[in-house]
């Protein structure tokens, strides 16, 4: 536990799940560094929680899972979040930010996202904003391309950069184990590594050789049944030959995975979790049991970034 906070009046809590992309189909290196994407989020029951209170200027504190990894200055995702919000109503970023984390540091579920998704809200209601759930989006997303979607939570559709959000209907609950690695993976090096392997296994522009990413019209219908089964037989991720490529090892826990009783299973996002699609609540236990202490049994879809009391 780092710089735990005391509970202090008038502070918001705000409570936000953790990602997996179900689907991540990644175009061209544009000219900008980033790649177009067609991808589908989900969010999962995975949850970190930021409490927003007064304070004399911008302040961050953590607790939980793996927070000695994340950085407790204004580079911290959470405080960036708070001082674009402010400086876009021409106010001092006056916030006192305690994180209490819960989603796996640099494990490709968006857990930094999250946090700054959910101080977003959070000192939208300190300071009585009043911001449109379009304007926090917005701010969101110039501070990562993954900071919108915890806004919104559910499932939907994300293009451009992975911003561009369009939600996608849900027709019932998925069982998910995530089997959260040791030691992280960097989001730009594992797009680095995707765009290394793509050149390796073929000549000339890459940008012209790598097709527009499109949402798979299958996984949006799977989603819409709430079969898992369909579900399964669609999963995509880009990213996972890339992250396999810089962590060998991910190929030895999908396979425990799926032999444990997995319908599927891919890398969520960008790496290292590797997450677990089953078929009930039963067999996501043993799935978990069987991948060992570090895996973690969620829900999706679970709901945004929520006030809590
Ligand atoms: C892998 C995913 O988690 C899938 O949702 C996201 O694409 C990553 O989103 P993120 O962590 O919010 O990433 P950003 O902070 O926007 O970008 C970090 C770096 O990731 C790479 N990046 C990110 C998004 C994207 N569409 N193309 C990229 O190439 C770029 O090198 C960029 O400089
Ligand atoms: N509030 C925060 N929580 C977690 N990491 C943060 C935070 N602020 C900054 N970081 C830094 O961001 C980096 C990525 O961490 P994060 O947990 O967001 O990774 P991720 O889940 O792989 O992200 P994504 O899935 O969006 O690519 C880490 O190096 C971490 O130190």
């Amino acid at each position: 536990m780092r710089n735990q906070a005391d509970p202090v009046d008038g502070a918001v809590t705000v409570r936000v799940p953790a990602k997996v992309n179900v689907q991540l189909s990644v175009g061209g290196r544009r000219p900008d560094g980033f790649h177009d994407l067609a991808t589908v989020f989900l969010a999962v029951g995975l949850y970190d929680r930021v409490v927003a209170a007064p304070a004399p200027e911008l302040r961050i504190t953590a607790e939980g899972l793996g927070v000695d990894g994340i950085p407790l200055d204004g580079t911290n995702l959470a405080a960036r979040a708070a001082a674009a919000l402010a400086a876009r109503y021409g106010l001092e970023p006056r916030v006192h930010l305690h994180i209490v984390k819960d989603i796996p540091v640099a494990g490709g579920m968006a857990g930094g996202s999250a946090d700054a998704a959910a101080a977003l809200l959070a000192c939208d209601r300190l300071w009585g904003l009043g911001a449109s759930a379009q304007e926090l989006r917005s701010v969101g997303a110039q501070l990562g391309s993954d900071v919108p979607f915890p806004l919104l939570g559910g499932a939907a559709l994300g293009t451009g950069r992975g911003d561009v959000l369009t939600p996608l209907e849900v027709g019932g609950s998925f069982h998910w184990v995530f089997a959260v690695a040791d030691g992280g993976l960097s989001t730009p090096a594992v797009y680095g590594e995707c765009d290394r392997l793509r050149r390796e296994g073929g000549d000339g522009d890459l940008a012209g050789q790598v097709p527009e990413p499109a949402a798979d019209p299958g996984l949006v219908e799977a989603l819409r049944s709430g079969d898992p089964y369909a579900l399964a037989g669609c999963l995509a991720n880009d990213l996972q030959a890339a992250a396999v490529s810089l962590r060998p090892g991910l190929a030895d826990t999908l396979d425990a995975g799926t032999e444990a009783g997995a319908l599927a299973a891919l890398v969520s996002g960008s790496g290292p979790t590797c997450a677990f699609l089953a078929p009930d609540a039963d067999t996501a236990a043993k799935i978990a049991a069987t991948l060992g202490p570090a895996a973690r049994v969620a829900l999706a879809p679970a709901p945004g970034a929520t006030v809590v009391d």
